[in-house]
């Protein structure tokens, strides 16, 4: 059919409630415990047929109770990774070739059934899985993979309609082609928003996908997977493999159709598969693109003008909230000492950290749950085991950790007297909140020391209530923070309204969530058509 189609303009998904009584609340625990009963078989899909993947089995349990396995996945080996790669191969002219408005369609409908009929699922699984409260779950699997969905229609239609000038008797096209080969999705465990959009917004664009999940968001991974395919996605477009990334990096990282890489996770990580390409650069047909968004040490910088009851309010939402792990978390503050003792902020902080419930998600009145995994608590027990001797540091709130039932880390807040120590330097992932207190005079050298701090440029907050301090302390950390808040938490960033990203460490900062991501899937040829072209060689300067 030729048309030249207008995509819905997207709104972003209302945030459901879920309200102690409402029959949401209550259609969510049924689907809890539909799920929580269920031993799921956490399969790679290849070509569209599912199938477990031939190396070690991994248990994948629920994070707050450890005990209860929620399913089984399988390392892929090199030959399960191989056969994703030829099924995106074998199903990329087939793609390529269908018309943008029936590949946004899909992506449309696996919208609108997120929004619906498949919101419990996806939540559900979210908060089993990932240990996320119904809160968070909601904010992440159901409202920002839905935007992703929708939006990133609108921003592939904008690229499209980007067209160069033609003069007299020329036509100038650009034919926005998909990159040549398959794309390599490998996403994190801790958002199912950023699972779902990693392979989707190369796949929108027209590319065809090898996706790579964490082991620890599986289960919502494989929903995701299930929730593409009910919306009419074809086999081989998006074909998932399963497991720790080894056979991934031996196989598709080395493919010579490898076009490009779309990472969230760690920065080590990203650095590792970005060397693994240049080592292997002669052996590509095209210079693979790669877009990486990785770690953070995010900061929250108090003025004396601040608000009080704003900045506790933002320490507490932007520290604690999932257990800290989001990449926006804020791990380190800068609190000048007129509202750190006068102004309550101490009292006050260490008093709601240490109110915190985290606890089983299923029940809806915690604030939280536990981290990710056995390494994630090792990594903070130990944490706690060297500040608890370091005399610059005074725990005071938190501090403890208990894995009897799951892997639960208490919100702790740290001050320390030296603004170098590996608690304002190191990303933990976890609810560990650094605070360094300083004579209030002193804000601008604050400012200065915290923008070099750490290696990361994810995201960061200023608080005053003084708007030439709110524009001085803003150009001060212009390249501190690719998200940057004034009078708000770091964290919670909604597609569309604040495109995603940082630099420095951070990434690459190609703005999830916005058409600067989806045009790094694209790769235009330049058409030119002469109408009536010239028949002789000479110009008129030859006489
Ligand atoms: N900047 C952002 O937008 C953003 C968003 C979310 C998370 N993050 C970051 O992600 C990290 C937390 O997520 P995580 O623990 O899942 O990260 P991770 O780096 O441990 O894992 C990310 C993915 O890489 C895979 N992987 C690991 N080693 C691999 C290898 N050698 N080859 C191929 N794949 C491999 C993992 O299995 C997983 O799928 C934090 O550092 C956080 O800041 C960043
Ligand atoms: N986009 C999310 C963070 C994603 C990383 O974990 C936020 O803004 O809080």
């Amino acid at each position: 059919m030729d048309a030249l189609f207008t995509v819905p303009g997207p709104r972003n998904e209302p945030v459901g409630t879920y309200a102690p009584g409402s029959a949401a609340a209550a259609s969510l625990q049924a689907k809890l415990a539909e799920l929580a009963a269920t031993k799921h078989e956490l399969t790679i899909t290849v070509d569209g047929v599912q199938r477990a993947a031939g190396g070690e089995a991994i248990d994948v349990v629920q994070p707050h109770n450890h005990q209860h396995v929620l399913g089984v996945t399988h390392n892929s080996t090199d030959a399960d990774v191989a056969a994703a790669v030829a099924a995106a191969k074998r199903a990329a002219p087939a793609w390529r070739a269908m018309a943008y408005a029936d590949r946004a369609a899909i992506f449309l409908r696996a919208a609108d059934l997120l929004a619906g009929p498949w919101r419990d699922t996806l939540n559900a699984a979210t908060m089993l899985g990932q240990s996320k409260t119904v809160q968070q779950a909601e904010i992440d699997s159901a409202c920002e993979l839905i935007d992703f969905l929708r939006f990133n229609v609108a921003f592939g239609e904008q690229i499209i309609a980007d067209q160069p000038e033609s003069s007299p008797g020329i036509w100038n096209r650009f034919d926005h082609r998909p990159l040549e080969g398959f794309v390599l999705a490998i996403t994190p465990f801790n958002f199912t928003a950023i699972a779902g959009n990693l392979p989707s917004a190369p796949a929108l664009m027209g590319n065809t996908v090898v996706w790579k999940p964490s082991p620890t968001q599986q289960l919502s991974a494989h929903y995701v997977m299930r929730l593409f395919e009910a919306a009419g996605l074809p086999k081989g477009v998006i074909n998932m493999v399963t497991g720790d990334g080894q056979a991934v990096s031996r196989v598709a990282m080395t493919d010579p159709d490898l076009a490009g890489v779309h990472f969230t996770g760690s920065t080590g990580v990203f650095q590792h598969l970005w060397k693994t390409i240049g080592d292997n650069i002669a052996s590509y047909r095209s210079y693979p693109r790669l877009v990486g968004e990785t770690g953070g040490k995010d900061f929250v910088i108090a003025h004396s003008s601040a608000d009080v009851d704003a900045l506790v309010t933002a320490l507490v939402r932007g520290a604690f909230e999932y257990q800290g792990q989001k990449c926006s978390a804020a791990s380190r503050a800068y609190i000048p000492a007129s509202l750190w003792n006068a102004g309550g902020v101490k009292e006050r902080l260490a008093d709601l950290a240490s109110s915190l419930t985290y606890g089983d998600v299923t029940d809806f009145a915690n604030f939280g749950g536990a981290v990710i995994d056995r390494r994630a608590y090792d990594k903070h027990a130990a944490v706690f085991g060297r500040v608890r001797d370091d005399a610059s540091c005074t725990v005071l709130a938190g501090g403890t950790t208990d894995d009897s039932v799951g892997f639960f880390v208490r919100p702790t807040v740290i001050e320390s007297t030296d603004p170098t120590h590996e608690i304002f330097t190191t990303e933990y992932f976890g609810p560990i909140l650094g605070v360094h207190v300083f004579p209030d005079a002193d804000f601008d050298a604050v400012v200065a020391q915290a923008a070099d701090a750490s290696p990361y440029a994810l995201t960061g907050a200023v608080f005053s209530d003084d708007r030439e301090v709110l524009v001085r302390a803003g150009e001060a950390l212009r390249f501190s923070a690719g998200n940057f808040y004034l009078n708000d938490k770091p964290t919670g960033a909604v597609v569309g309204q604040q495109p995603f990203g940082g630099a420095r460490a951070s990434g690459t900062n190609d703005k999830a969530g916005s058409w600067q991501n989806l045009i790094r899937w694209v790769s235009p040829r330049t058409i030119k058509e002469t109408f009536v072209p010239p028949t002789d060689h000479r110009y008129p300067h030859m006489g």
